[in-house]
C-alpha cells in the first residue's frame, strides 16, 4: 500500500457491490426522484445499477477527479457540472472517504439527495444515506480495480520462503 492513510485493504467482490447496492435501494424506494447525478467515475455503476431498480432512466453526471495517483489525493478538478441546484434529484457515489468531493458536489448540488455505498467516519456527515461503514485506515478495493489470479498453494509459498531464506 502506498498511502501512509491506509493500512488494510477491504475487498468489495460484484457479488458484494451488487447486494450492497440492492440494500442501499430498499432504502430509496417509494422517493420520486427526478434522475440520478453519478458522481464519475466511482459513482457511475452504482448509479446504472440503482437506475435499475428505482426504475429512473434519467441519469447524468458531475465529473469530478480527485486521486491523481491511487491512493494519493491531490486538487480537485471539476471537469464537468450540471446547471442546477440538484433539487428532486439522487446524487451518486460509489464512497465517502476524506468528504473532500462530497463537499464540493455538496457545494454545487446542495438541494440533492446525496448517497454512497459506502462511507468511512470522515465522510459519513457529509450523505444523507450509505450502506457499509468502512474504517478509515481501510483502502476500499473495488472489483473494477482487481482481477482474478492464480494463488500458488501455501505449502509451495513456504518451500520458496524456506529456500530464500
Ligand atoms: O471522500 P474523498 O476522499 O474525496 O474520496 C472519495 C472519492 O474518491 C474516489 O474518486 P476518484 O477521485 O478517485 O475518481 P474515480 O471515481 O474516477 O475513481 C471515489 O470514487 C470518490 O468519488
Ligand atoms: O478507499 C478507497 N477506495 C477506492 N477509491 C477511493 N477513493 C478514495 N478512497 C478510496
Ligand atoms: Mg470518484
Amino acid at each position: 500500500m502506498s498511502s501512509e492513510r491506509y493500512h488494510d485493504h477491504f475487498i468489495v467482490s460484484w457479488d458484494q457491490l451488487h447486494r450492497d447496492v440492492r440494500a442501499l435501494c430498499h432504502t430509496l424506494i417509494g422517493r420520486d426522484f427526478k434522475g440520478i447525478i453519478a458522481i464519475t467515475r466511482g459513482g457511475l455503476i452504482p448509479a446504472g445499477l440503482i437506475a435499475r431498480e428505482l426504475g429512473i432512466r434519467h441519469i447524468d453526471t458531475v465529473c469530478i477527479k480527485s486521486y491523481h495517483d491511487h491512493m494519493e489525493q491531490g486538487g480537485l478538478e471539476v471537469v464537468k457540472g450540471v446547471d442546477h441546484d440538484g433539487d428532486g434529484w439522487l446524487l451518486v457515489d460509489d464512497l465517502v472517504d476524506t468528504g473532500n468531493t462530497a463537499r464540493a458536489v455538496r457545494d454545487m448540488l446542495p438541494k440533492a439527495h446525496f448517497v454512497t455505498v459506502y462511507a468511512k467516519p470522515e465522510g459519513r456527515p457529509l450523505v444523507d444515506g450509505f450502506i457499509t461503514e468502512v474504517p478509515q485506515s481501510c483502502w476500499i478495493q473495488f472489483p473494477w480495480d482487481m482481477g482474478i489470479a492464480y494463488v500458488e498453494p501455501i505449502s509451495e509459498q513456504l518451500k520458496k520462503q524456506e529456500s530464500d531464506s
